[in-house]
C-alpha cells in the first residue's frame, strides 16, 4: 500500500492540518502517517491558541516511521517555528525523501500567524531547495518574493521566481484571486501550465489549502506522474469545495467524503483511476 506521511499541526477544528490530510491520505487509499510540529485549539472562527512542539521530537516521530514503515511522498504543512523547519529538512536529507511537497503555511484564514515571521527566511533557504513541490497561495507567495500578485500574469511571473529560489516545481493556487474562475498556475522548471476551476460561491473553505496538498502528495505517493497528479488532487478539493460542510459559526470546512456522495464524473474518474492502480498493486503482490 502506498504510504505518505504528513508534518504538520493539529487543527482541533478537524478542517485544516493534520487531520484534513489524514482524511484525503484515507479517501485516496493511501496509508497515512502524521509527524505533529504543533496543536492548536482552533474552530470554524479562527485560532484561539498554539502550543509547539519541541523540534527534537518533531525529528523523533519522522525518524520513527522511516526507520520502520517507510516513506513514498511526505508533505509538510504548519511548521511554526525556525527550529522545527532545520529538523524537518535534516530529517528529509537523512531519510532521502524525494516526494516532498511543501505547503508553505504561514497565517490560518481568521488571521493567526502558524509560521513565526522569523522562520520565513528559513523555510526560503533551507526548506524551498529540496521541496519536488511548493504549493504557495497568493499572500504566501507574496510573502516569499516581498512584492504584489494581483493578476494571473503576476502568478505565472511569482511561479518562476519562486523555482529559482530552489524548489524544482511550483503551483500558485488562485483561491485568494477574485474572478468567476479558481486558477492555479502550474511550473515544472520548464512550462507553465494553468488549472481552472470554476468558482464556488461558498464560505465553507476552511482548509482548502491543506486538503489540496494532502491529494497531491497521496497521488505522488502511488508514483502518479506530476502534471497528472495535480490534476487529479484539482478535482479532488473542487468536489470538496463543493460539498463544503456548514459546520460551526464561521468557515466550515470542506468535505474530504464528497467524491463518494456526488457520485459524478469527478468521483467515477477519481475511484475508476484509484481503482485500475490498486489492481495493479494488488497484482504485484
Ligand atoms: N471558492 C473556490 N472555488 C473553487 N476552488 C477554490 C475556491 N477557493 C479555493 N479554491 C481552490 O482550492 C485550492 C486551495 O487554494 P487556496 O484556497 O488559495 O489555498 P489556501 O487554503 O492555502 O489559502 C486551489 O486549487 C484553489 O484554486
Ligand atoms: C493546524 C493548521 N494547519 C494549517 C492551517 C491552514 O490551513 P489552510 O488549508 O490554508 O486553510 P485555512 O486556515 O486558510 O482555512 C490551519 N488553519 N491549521
Amino acid at each position: 500500500m502506498p504510504r505518505a506521511l504528513t508534518i504538520a499541526g493539529s487543527d482541533s477544528g478537524g478542517g485544516a492540518g493534520i487531520q484534513a490530510d489524514l482524511k484525503t491520505f484515507q479517501m485516496l487509499g493511501v496509508f497515512g502517517m502524521s509527524a505533529l510540529t504543533a496543536v492548536t485549539a482552533q474552530n470554524t472562527m479562527g485560532v484561539q491558541g498554539i502550543h509547539d512542539l519541541p523540534p527534537d521530537f518533531v525529528r523523533q516521530q519522522i525518524d520513527s516511521v522511516a526507520s520502520d514503515i517507510g516513506i513514498d511522498a511526505a508533505k509538510t504543512g504548519m511548521l511554526s517555528q525556525p527550529e522545527i523547519i532545520e529538523a524537518v529538512v535534516a530529517a528529509m536529507k537523512e531519510h532521502h525523501i524525494e516526494k516532498l511537497v511543501v505547503d508553505p503555511v504561514m497565517v490560518a484564514k481568521g488571521g493567526a500567524r502558524l509560521l513565526v515571521p522569523a522562520a520565513e527566511r528559513v523555510l526560503r533557504e533551507q526548506l524551498l531547495p529540496i521541496a519536488y513541490v511548493v504549493t504557495p497561495n497568493i499572500p504566501e507567495a507574496e510573502a516569499l518574493l516581498l512584492r504584489r500578485i494581483e493578476t494571473v500574469d503576476d502568478m505565472r511571473d511569482a511561479a518562476k521566481r519562486i523555482c529559482d529560489m530552489g524548489a524544482q516545481r511550483v503551483i500558485i493556487k488562485g483561491g485568494h484571486l477574485p474572478g468567476g474562475s479558481s486558477i492555479d498556475i502550474l511550473y515544472d522548471g520548464t512550462n507553465v501550465d494553468e488549472l481552472h476551476a470554476d468558482r464556488i460561491d461558498t464560505k465553507n473553505t476552511h482548509g482548502t489549502g491543506c486538503t489540496f496538498s494532502s491529494a497531491l502528495t497521496a497521488w505522488l505517493a502511488r508514483g502518479v506522474e506530476f502534471t497528472m497528479a495535480v490534476g487529479r488532487a484539482k478535482q479532488f478539493i473542487t468536489a470538496a469545495i463543493a460539498g463544503g460542510i456548514s459546520l460551526g459559526h464561521g468557515h466550515g470546512p470542506t468535505n474530504h467524503w464528497a467524491l463518494m456522495e456526488q457520485q459524478d464524473t469527478v468521483t467515477k474518474q477519481i475511484w475508476g483511476h484509484m481503482d485500475g492502480e490498486l489492481h495493479e498493486v494488488n497484482g504485484n503482490q
